[in-house]
């Protein structure tokens, strides 16, 4: 199931700078991890905010509320799932019709 997230990113200015490192350090690893294993193939910075927007591929929403629980921003984020269905309009759906 694929799933549009938008997540908007809110450190708070008087945060430690080594425990900021630390945490988009991981937050790196964690969703390159993510991306190279297929659960995350689209991620896309939104121009002008500190804010991304991401589709994400998992089984179903237990497992997408696992996945994003699990970022180490999460605590910093206020984040909006919308879940995704195919586009009667989508020229890839007549090509895997014929
Ligand atoms: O949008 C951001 O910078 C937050 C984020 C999510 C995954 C990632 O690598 O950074």
């Amino acid at each position: 199931m694929l799933f549009a997230v938008k997540m908007d990113v809110h450190l708070p200015a008087d945060m430690d700078p080594d425990v900021k490192a630390d945490i988009l350090a991981r937050e790196k690893a964690y969703s390159q991890k993510l991306q190279k294993s297929g659960v995350w193939p689209h991620i896309w910075r939104c121009a002008g905010q500190y804010s991304n927007l991401s589709v994400l591929d998992v089984d179903d929403n237990d497992r997408l509320h696992e996945v994003l629980s699990q970022l180490p921003l999460f605590p910093y984020m206020n984040i909006e799932v919308t879940p995704l269905a195919t586009h009667p309009s989508d020229i890839a759906l007549l090509e895997q019709d014929s």
